[in-house]
């Protein structure tokens, strides 16, 4: 579903924020990302999603290229991107309705999907609300909601559960398992180690840009009683 083949990036022309990434996302699964504040997640989210470009390598979302043809793999996923940017001078549910529209979801769909995620969420009575007018978190539930009307194949987030309460991250996970049980692909970043060993199918493990590990949870801890956390901190220490 999502292909990485040598991808790097460099910002200076020096040094490779991300380097010599290989990455294979399966159809169905959901892969966590994980590495340390600096390792590169943010960036190579950024060009899987086709908001920088590679400096070498190809990205290819449902066997389309990203950076060739941008809008036909585009068609294939949505984001949830680190920090909530978005225009707040609109009600919620024009935001939503907009985001209907950009994908080309069908009435009935989107009202049932609109009606189903924003009810999960507890913000559907603020719809008729500006956007301006909601919380961190609404804001924040409010873009996985819109993220989730389309049934994407493939479901990006880049730390989805900054700023979520412990009930509402509860929901966004069963949104997650969810929407893989259903034949979707997911793939997001965190630093919440144990949330991404409990829920992921497989973890990528990037440092300093590399990629260091990329295995299921239980593989990745074999013959260890370590936690994912322990062996984390092991794998990203620097000597
Ligand atoms: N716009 C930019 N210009 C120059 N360097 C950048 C830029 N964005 C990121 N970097 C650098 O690229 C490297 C990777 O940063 P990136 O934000 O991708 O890491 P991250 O794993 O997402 O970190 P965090 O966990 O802190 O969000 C870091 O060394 C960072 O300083």
């Amino acid at each position: 579903m999502l292909s990485l083949k040598n991808v790097s990036k460099s910002y200076d022309n020096k040094k490779n924020a991300v380097d010599s990434l290989n990455l294979e996302v399966k159809k169905g699964e959901i892969m966590g990302f994980i590495g340390p504040n600096g390792a590169g997640k943010t960036t190579a989210i950024k060009m899987i999603t086709g908001i920088l470009s590679p400096s070498e390598g190809e990205i290819t979302i449902n066997g389309v290229d990203i950076d060739k043809s941008p809008l036909r793999a585009k068609i294939n996923f949505t984001y949830v991107p680190d920090h909530p940017a978005i225009f707040d001078a609109i009600k919620g549910i024009d935001y939503l309705n907009f985001i209907a529209d950009m994908y080309d979801v069908a009435v009935e769909q989107r009202r049932e999907r609109i009606e189903r995620f924003t009810k999960a969420f507890q913000i559907d009575h603020a719809l008729g609300q500006p956007i301006n007018s909601f919380s961190h978190g609404m804001k924040q539930k409010l873009l996985v909601s819109g993220a989730l009307i389309p049934d994407p194949k493939l479901f990006i987030l880049d730390e989805p559960l900054v700023g979520l309460d412990p009930q509402s991250a509860k929901i966004l996970k069963d949104v997650m398992k969810e929407h893989c049980n259903n034949g979707g692909t997911v793939f997001f970043s965190s630093h919440v180690l144990e949330v991404v060993e409990n829920l992921c199918d497989r973890v990528a493990i990037i440092n300093k840009g590399k990629l260091i590990a990329c295995d299921t949870p239980e593989n990745i801890k074999k013959n260890t009683n370590a936690t994912l956390e322990q062996i984390f901190l092991e794998m990203t220490k620097d000597e």
